[in-house]
Parts: C-alpha cells; structure tokens; sequence
C-alpha cells in the first residue's frame, strides 16, 4: 500500500494547488504583495526563519498544514515521548530527548524514569572535563594531557566534530581535540603527526563498539601509544563511550572511564549523549550544558508552539512541497558562517540515514519520492564554486540560507559583507534576471552576451537567522533540524530511526577481505570484482 497521506483530500488538494501555481514566478509574487515578508516569515525562540523566497502562498502553507493534522504529526510525538519502540524494526524507543531534559519530571522508558542514569553520565562527564582541564588528570608520565583524539565515524564523530568547529570561538585554550574518522590510515597517522603520546589522550566513541574503522583505528592509536610508553599506559590514555560496555572493557579501557549511553539514543542523534565528551572537553561542560538547553528550548517549542508558528513543522512542510509537489531532488545547505562549515555533512546523516528510504512503515513502498539529495558548503567558498549551476544550470535546487546577525570572530569589515552576499545570493536566485534585463546590462556594444547573462530566478530558499553562533543557538539549530527530519519520517510514513540501507555494503566487505588478503579464492565474484581484486595483487 502506498503512504496513505497521498489518499487524503488534503494531499488532492495540494496537487491541485500545486497544478494551480505553476508558471507563477517568485519576482511577480513579490511585486504583488510587499506583506510577503511578513506573512511568510516566523520569529520564535529568538530565530527568523523567513519563507518568503519559497515557491510558496498562504494558500500552499494552509494546504500543507492540513495534511500535517491529516498525518497526525501529534500522534507521532506523542508516541516518541511515551518511550513506545517507535523504531519497529528494531525494537527500539527514540528517547535523545531525555538527554536534555531539563526538568524534574520523569522520562519514562519501560516503566522506569531514565532521568537518574541520564544525570550521572553528565556528572561524569563534568568531573572528567574538570580533570582535564584543571590538569588533575594525568597521563602515564605524570604530564597533563594537552591533545585529546576522538576516534568514531558517522553519529560517533559528526555531531561533535561539527560542533566543535561550530563553538570554536568558544574553545578551551588548554586542549585541542582533534577528530579521527576514516578507515584510511591516512586520517589517524596525520592526525597524530605532530602528537606526543605523553600528552595525548584517546576517546573510542562507538554506540556498538564493533564498528569496523572505529576498531582499527582505535587498535592503531593504542599500538602507537604503547609503542613508547607500554600497555599500563593505556588506562591514562584511552577512555571510551558506548552502550556496550562488556566490549569497552575487553579492549582493555578501565571501566571508570567508559561514558555510557543507551540503545534509545540513535547514532544520529547522540550528539547529546556521552559522545557529546570531546565538545565537552573542547568548549568546557558549561558550555555543553548551554548546547542541551538550546535544545531542550527547541523541544518545548516542537511540542507546543501551534503548527503556523512552529518552525520544525514549517521547515518540514517546506520539503514536503518541495519534493512531492514541485519535483526537487537535492537540497543546498548554505551556511555563511565559517563556524557551519561542517553542518551539511552532519545533515546529510540526519536526514538522509533518516529518511533517505522507499519502504513505509508497513513495509511496502510509499509510492512518492523521500528525502533530497542535501549537499552544500558554506558561503562564500560555494559563491565562486557551485552556485553557477544553482544559478543558471536549469535545476530546481531549494537552499537553506543560515546566517548570525553578530559574527563570532568579530574581526573588522566582515560581518557586513558575508550578511550582503547571504541576502544578496537568495534575492539573486528567487529574482533572476529578465532577458529584457540581460539586454539593458550588456547595452548596444555587446547584444549576443545578453543570453548567457538571463537569470531565471523563481530558485526558492529559506534563510534561518540566528543571534549569534553560541552553544545554546547551535542547540536549537541542531534541535531544530532533529524535528523537521522526524516531522517529514511522519509525513512520509516512514521510520526515520533505522539503516538498513548501510548493512549490505558493510556485509559484503567482510566477504571480501579475506579475497583481497590472498586467503579465499575470488569464486563466485562478478568480473569487475575480481577483477578490481586481482589489480590490487602485490
Ligand atoms: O557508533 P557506532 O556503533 O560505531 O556506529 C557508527 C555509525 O555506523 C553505522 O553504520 C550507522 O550507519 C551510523 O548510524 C552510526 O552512527
């Protein structure tokens, strides 16, 4: 069966609106109503998320927010918050939530109030940032640890190496963190190049603590510690996070120093867990605290505020029309904020591991396309890169513009111009440039150049405004976008918390290894593989 959402009057009604507003050209709804701004903009919470540059009316929005109560978005959140194993197909409840929950009521998972194991990890956690950085904490040669390397991939490495960048200005001046991902021996050895054991400190963040290049890498690093300073070094210099602590502690971490989390928390979405640590030692526990209280702010926000000001709600309608009604198959994430450099990365596993699937909840295909493409780069560096195609390459490509209205580094004469290209950009691609335009510009002198200079326009994109940069916006930011990606799995009919998708590639890599080191023979392979194996033969 298809997503029953496609049945309703609100999604035919929608269809016909959408049939409706083709050939409608953002410049001319603009020119016909200078309350566009208004009307299609919202201020909660302290952010301004103004809609008005999408493909949009109040028509389209009052459309879209009946299928919202027509999916029951509510009944959705309800379920999240009841603990119920929303995550069928894997048995689990979705309760990140309960990390930065900031009251005295109980969160409830199987009858049990899981707030009192959320408070001590974050107890333990302060006590060790403490450690570090009042340099009580000791490495084997009695040296404080001035280096800290976090090994992890996907969800136990995004979330917090992208906040890290993002908090730089808030960094603590006595330790660097550094980041360790990939399989490639690249990453670890010219991460540690430059490192002193002695002073150098490992995190092994893995929710399973299997994963494949977490493993090897975090094998890698202790080999390279114990090289100079011994096996006893280890229990200075490596502590762990995971919710598999049988596993931590037969790598050889002493079990004090394993930072648990639970099955409820998905790997996307654990920024605020343990694996939260090395931003914690990066930017201070205070600061970290700030971050789960921004989003703590987000999630009263999600829950409360009314569908018409409720901006994860919005942010999610917005795909959807983007997606089932307009046709678009990528969306750009354009932060004009160095400090967000790393945020499309960390939205590409959010949304895309979320709701990047064909089968509904039911298990047949929901019959519509899901999640775009999300890709993109902070401006300007795209400006003189890829924005040529967002421009004039003829495809539909909505944005997300996220800018500060106070820069983070406040050197002088920067601000104002990043803020002139980021407005500049979105009045660019939803005004074009007529032909009629075009011909004005190049003049008399040079008519053949007027074509390559038309602009069409109508390219819809958001722009989020945020105070500033600051541990407590990223965490509604982040919040935020957690929202709209379980708002849209909703919508979709989809469960957005399992990934499967990622299984069968990890599955037939172990099939292979054994090929590659010459201890199975390549039978059975398709010729590209075996011969692709038999090119890489010493
Ligand atoms: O934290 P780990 O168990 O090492 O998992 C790391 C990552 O790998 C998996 O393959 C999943 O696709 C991700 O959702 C997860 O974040």
């Amino acid at each position: 069966m298809t997503n029953p959402l496609t049945q309703t009057a609100a999604w035919a009604a929608l269809t016909e609106h959408a049939a409706a507003m083709r050939g409608s050209h953002l410049r001319d709804l603009f020119a016909s109503d200078p309350r566009r701004f208004a009307s299609l903009s919202l201020e909660a919470e302290g952010l301004l998320l103004d809609y008005s540059k999408q493909r949009v009316t109040t028509e389209t929005l009052r459309l879209l927010r009946e299928l919202w109560r027509a999916a029951d978005v509510a009944g959705w959140q309800a379920r999240l918050a009841a603990g119920e194993a929303i995550n069928h197909t894997e048995q689990r409840a979705v309760l990140h939530h309960a990390l930065r929950h900031q009251h005295c009521t109980p969160v409830l998972f199987e009858g049990r109030d899981v707030m009192p194991d959320v408070h001590r990890v974050l107890a333990h956690m302060k006590s060790f940032c403490d450690a570090i950085h009042g340099r009580h904490w000791r490495g084997a040669t009695g040296e404080p640890i001035s280096d800290i390397v976090n090994i992890g991939i996907g969800g136990s490495d995004l979330g917090p190496r992208m906040a890290t960048q993002a908090l730089a200005a808030h960094r603590h001046r006595d330790v660097r963190v550094h980041y360790v991902a990939n399989l490639d021996g690249a990453d670890l050895a010219t991460t540690l190049d430059g490192l002193q054991p002695r002073t150098t400190l490992f995190v092994v963040a893995s929710k399973t603590f299997t994963t494949q290049e977490t493993m090897q890498n975090a094998h890698s690093a202790r080999a390279w510690l114990t090289a100079s300073l011994g096996e006893a070094a280890v229990e200075r210099h490596f502590v762990a996070v995971s919710t598999n602590l049988e596993a931590v502690a037969a790598f050889g971490i002493d079990p004090v120093n394993a930072f648990e989390f639970w099955d409820w928390v998905g790997g996307r979405f654990s920024l605020w867990s343990a694996i939260g640590l090395p931003l914690a030692l990066a930017v201070g526990f205070a600061n970290f605290t700030r971050l789960l209280e921004g989003a703590a702010a987000m999630d009263r926000h999600f829950r409360e505020a009314p569908v018409d000001e409720n901006l994860p709600a919005t942010l999610a309608l917005l795909e959807l029309w983007n997606t089932n009604f307009l046709g678009a198959e990528s969306r750009a994430v354009l932060p004009y904020s160095q400090s967000l450099g790393l945020l499309s990365r960390y939205l590409q596993q959010l949304e895309m591991e979320s709701n990047g699937k064909q089968v509904g909840r039911d298990g047949t295909p929901v019959g519509h396309a899901t999640c775009p493409v999300v890709w993109g780069e902070p401006g300007t560096n795209g400006q003189h890169a890829f924005y040529q195609l967002i421009h004039q390459g003829g495809r539909l490509i909505p944005c997300d513009f996220i800018a500060a209205r106070r820069a983070d580094f406040a050197l002088p004469g920067h601000h104002e111009k990043l803020l002139a290209n980021c407005f500049a950009q979105s009045e660019a691609l939803m005004r074009g440039k007529t032909p009629v335009e075009a011909q004005a510009e190049v003049g008399a002198a040079q008519p053949a150049l007027a074509p390559y200079k038309v602009f069409p326009g109508n390219q819809p994109s958001t722009t989020l405004l945020l105070p500033a940069i600051e541990p407590y916006t990223l965490g509604q930011l982040v919040a935020l976008y957690e929202h709209k990606t379980f708002a849209l799995g909703a919508l979709w009919n989809l469960n957005s918390f399992d990934q499967w998708g990622v299984e069968y590639g990890k599955q037939l890599a172990s099939r292979l290894l054994p090929i590659i080191e010459g201890k199975a023979p390549t039978t059975g392979l398709d010729s590209s593989t075996a011969g692709l194996i038999a090119a890489c033969k010493p």
